[in-house]
């Protein structure tokens, strides 16, 4: 400590609870927007990470950047290293279905996956990684509380964001199940697992192939605050 990564330089610096949107701006955002007595603990390549209270309660929130890779860096060292328990992504996602509208929000019980992340990072060779259940089961108590509707699906963590297929989304929803594409659960998953920790992933629909819907990068940075708001709760 620090890591190569992360700067904060103890593990007090940074809360049992971390929230972890891709984008650093979303993290800025959350920070400004719902957090009090907030401490930056970290800007090493602009990978924003805040600590502060929500309610009184402790909680940090961190970007993850974009991709297995990336996230795969982050959480395994926030986990390592920090002391960190529980890792609640909090993404964007694209809808493979009508099902799923714009701005809803899923919780992924699951994620499916092509990428070699975990085969790679420690020999799992199922193609399948589910979120922890206990921390479902108290996201899915606060969005009940919030009166925020929440769909619980598997999601497709994609290592590519523009295929040269793109009609391959239906066939992955019809074989596979997923209801929408992101690109960071499967890694998340994958090390919570190995490192005997938690992870949960929610997402916020912010575009849809199959309606071929879409919200704004302003949006996708500023407006998916139930999505938040549900993750916040965690706070302890
Ligand atoms: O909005 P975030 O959390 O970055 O999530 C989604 O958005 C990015 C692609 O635009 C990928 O990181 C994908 O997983
Ligand atoms: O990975 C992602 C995220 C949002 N929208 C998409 O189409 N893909």
């Amino acid at each position: 400590m620090p890591t190569p990564h992360i700067e904060a330089k103890n593990k007090s610096e940074i809360a049992k609870t971390v929230l972890m949107p891709g984008d650093p701006l979303r993290a800025k955002f959350i920070a400004d927007t719902f957090l009090e007595d907030v401490v930056k603990f970290n800007q090493v390549r602009n990978v924003l990470g805040y600590t502060g209270t929500y309610k009184g309660r402790k909680i940090s929130v961190m970007a993850s950047g974009m991709g297995m890779p990336s996230i795969g860096i982050y959480s395994y060292e926030l986990y390592n290293f920090y002391g960190v328990e529980n890792i609640i992504r909090i993404g964007s996602c694209g809808g493979y279905t009508d099902k799923v509208k714009l701005y809803d929000v899923i919780l992924a019980k699951d994620a499916w996956s092509e990428s070699s992340y975990a085969k790679v990072q420690g020999g799992y060779d199922r193609d399948v990684i589910e979120g922890t259940e206990v921390l479902n089961e108290r996201l899915l108590n606060y969005a009940k509380d919030l009166g925020i509707p929440m769909h619980t699906e598997r999601i497709h963590s994609s290592d590519v964001f523009y295929r040269e297929n793109f009609e391959e989304y239906k066939e992955i929803y019809e074989k596979h199940g997923c209801v929408g594409v992101e690109m960071e659960a499967f890694a998340l998953f994958h090390n919570a697992k190995v490192l005997g920790k938690k992870a949960a992933c929610l997402l916020t629909v912010s575009d849809n192939l199959a309606t071929k819907e879409a919200t704004t990068s302003e949006e996708r940075q500023n407006a998916f605050t139930n999505m938040m708001k549900i993750a916040l709760e965690m706070a302890e």
